[in-house]
């Protein structure tokens, strides 16, 4: 299917609650394109409103059944620097880095963060793996989300909740690094060879922050999927 990645429908359009009354500068900020060579990716700041993502923050906090992950390296369990949770449709078991993860159903905060990015995205994104960075010693080191589920060419939307934290592309060939930051209610889409060019990632800080969930949503190439 060809689309933009400019879609917005009208109901998408950060909204104008009652905290967000009186400050015209959070309203109306359009996507950016980000300055990428090979790459295809669209920064939305603002895609949830202040209140809404505030809320959002709030609830994914309370209610997924967040987990310490490890992973086996060298012959040992090494814990990953963060906290993740694996919701989706239920065919959608993933597996990466050497850890296979069989998908939480959808609860209805997910399920509604998915559709207004699927819309934006135009891709029916059929699972999301939801990060909870805790403190500036969480991270995610540099890869690419290129597994063989994904198909070529993955449309990735990744939702930003809390905290905001500089955003790592790091081009596979020239190195050329590239840094964004992802802001509470923002969204960024990556799409086209993106995955093929770039690595990306979240690097430590030693600055006292405040907590960050990222929701990445993916649509996985399984059997019945519509
Ligand atoms: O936290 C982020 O923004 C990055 C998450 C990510 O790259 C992933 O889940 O694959
Ligand atoms: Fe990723």
């Amino acid at each position: 299917m060809q689309y933009s990645l400019f879609n917005q429908p009208e109901k998408l359009k950060p909204e104008q609650g009652a905290s967000d009354q009186g400050a015209p500068e959070q309203q109306k900020q359009a996507p950016q394109r980000l300055p990428l060579p090979e790459g295809d990716v669209v920064y939305y700041p603002r895609f949830f409103s202040q209140s809404t993502a505030d809320t959002y923050f709030d609830k994914l906090q309370s209610e997924l059944p967040w987990r310490q992950d490890s992973l086996r390296m060298f012959g040992k369990s090494i814990p990953i620097p963060r906290l993740q949770s694996w919701h989706g449709d239920s065919q959608c078991t993933y597996t990466y880095s050497g850890l296979t993860m069989v998908p939480n159903p959808w609860t209805s905060t997910l399920a509604d963060i998915r559709d207004c990015c699927s819309a934006a995205c135009g891709s029916r994104f059929n699972s999301v793996l939801a990060n909870w960075y805790r403190h500036g010693q969480d991270s995610m080191s540099l890869h690419a989300d290129d597994e063989p589920e994904l198909g070529p060419n993955p449309v990735i939307g990744s939702v930003t909740l809390g905290e905001a934290r500089p955003f790592v592309f790091k081009h596979k060939e020239t190195k050329a690094r590239y840094t964004h930051l992802l802001e509470h209610g923002s969204l960024l889409v990556m799409a086209g060879a993106t995955q093929s060019h770039y690595l990306h990632g979240i690097s430590k800080t030693v600055k006292p922050i405040g907590g960050r969930i990222n929701l990445t949503f993916r649509r996985l190439i399984v059997a019945n999927s519509s």
